[in-house]
């Protein structure tokens, strides 16, 4: 068997980690013949209660944990970590906009951005889901110069899965039969679902465009991309708490993905430093539909955006600028 990797979750006394651990522990991402070390970090006010998720993770006497670090120093989370899962910051209530927790939140960020520089390999994989999570990645990127730009991401595929469910749950399929949606943009209520390049298996066995297959402008235009925008709040609204099931799901789904390769015909979404490509705007973290190969991923290109699409990319595009803007000058404060 493998050398055990070092993985590192923060928040991991919250809503999030309580899901998501267990998926790593149990070998849902990094592979089945993967033993690993889980550093756990939270903030010293929840290292009791950190203390039972420790507790629990050692009851479930899972083969491939062979060791659990809880802790509230993050030179000890960070330290020579392969993969990490940026999660612990502040979710929001019902009525607010993720980029209100733009003020509390940035901060983390640079502060983890600058504790990865310093202790984790240079060849980490990290994933944001703080909100603002696409934001909160490109500060946590700027403060940690070492670590190539190209190994932070933040997390869209909580938004990827629930467009593929909106879709297949109107045809009447099975998740896995749609493919190929993207989610462009920010972690907000700007992003945008497109269905221009997605295909189905319909329940017939025939492989369609999705927008033959739904045959309804109007609801893909409208309504669909509507849901998947508020989804998050619908979920605040009814849960009067946050996502986390599905956000632990999500996020083991992208490292996983980008860990061990995305198939050759399909791809994902995931918020990664814009090229350019697309027209939108460099070095802001944008989502886009990227292949995934040897631990590397890349922007699929020559998809054709048109007119509406162009819209919804530029006005996605500039809140994201926007929200560069506030969190450098937060974090010069
Ligand atoms: N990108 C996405 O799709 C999604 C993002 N989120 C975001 O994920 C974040 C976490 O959500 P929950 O787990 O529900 O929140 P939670 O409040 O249940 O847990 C957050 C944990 O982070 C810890 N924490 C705070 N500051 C920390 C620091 N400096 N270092 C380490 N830990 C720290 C807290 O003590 C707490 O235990 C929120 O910002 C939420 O908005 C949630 C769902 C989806
Ligand atoms: O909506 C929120 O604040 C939590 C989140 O990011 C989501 O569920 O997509």
């Amino acid at each position: 068997m493998a050398e055990p990797i070092r993985v590192v979750v923060t928040g991991a006394a919250g809503q999030i980690a309580y899901s998501l651990l267990y998926q790593l522990a149990k070998g849902d991402v990094f592979g089945d013949q993967q033993p690993l070390s889980l550093h756990l970090l939270d903030i010293e006010p929840m290292m009791g209660v950190l203390n039972g998720v420790v507790m629990e993770l050692q009851d479930c006497a899972l083969p491939l944990l062979r060791e659990v670090i809880p802790t509230a120093d993050p030179a000890v989370g960070f330290k020579d970590v392969d993969a990490a899962f940026l999660v612990g910051a502040m979710p929001r209530k019902e009525g607010m906009e993720r980029k209100d927790l733009l003020a509390a939140n940035v901060k983390i960020f640079k502060a983890q951005g600058q504790a990865l520089d310093q202790h984790a390999k240079k060849t980490v994989k990290v994933l944001v889901v703080g909100n603002p999570a696409n934001t909160n990645s490109l500060i946590c990127s700027k403060y940690a110069p070492s670590i190539p730009p190209a190994n932070f991401s933040a997390m869209t595929r909580l938004d990827q899965n629930r467009a593929q469910t909106q879709i297949a749950n109107r045809l009447g399929v099975p998740v896995n039969n749609v493919s190929k949606i993207t989610i462009w943009g920010n972690h907000s209520s700007t992003q945008f679902p497109d269905v221009a390049n997605a295909t189905v298996v319909t329940a017939s066995g025939e492989t369609k465009s999705v927008k033959d297959a739904i045959n309804d402008q109007a609801w893909l235009n409208g309504d669909f991309i509507s849901t998947v925008q508020k989804r998050g709040a619908a979920v605040i609204a009814a849960r009067k708490l946050s996502s986390a099931m599905s956000a632990a799901k999500a996020a083991a789904d992208h490292m996983k993905d980008w860990w061990n390769g995305t198939p050759a015909e399909s791809w994902v979404s995931m918020a990664v430093f814009s090229d350019g490509s697309y027209n939108t705007p460099v070095g802001v973290m944008y989502s886009f539909p990227v292949r995934c190969s040897k631990g590397q991923w890349e922007i699929v290109q020559g998809l054709t955006i048109d007119e509406f699409a162009r819209e919804k990319l530029d006005v996605t595009s500039k809140e994201l600028i926007e929200e560069r803007e506030e969190a450098l000058a937060v974090c010069q404060d």
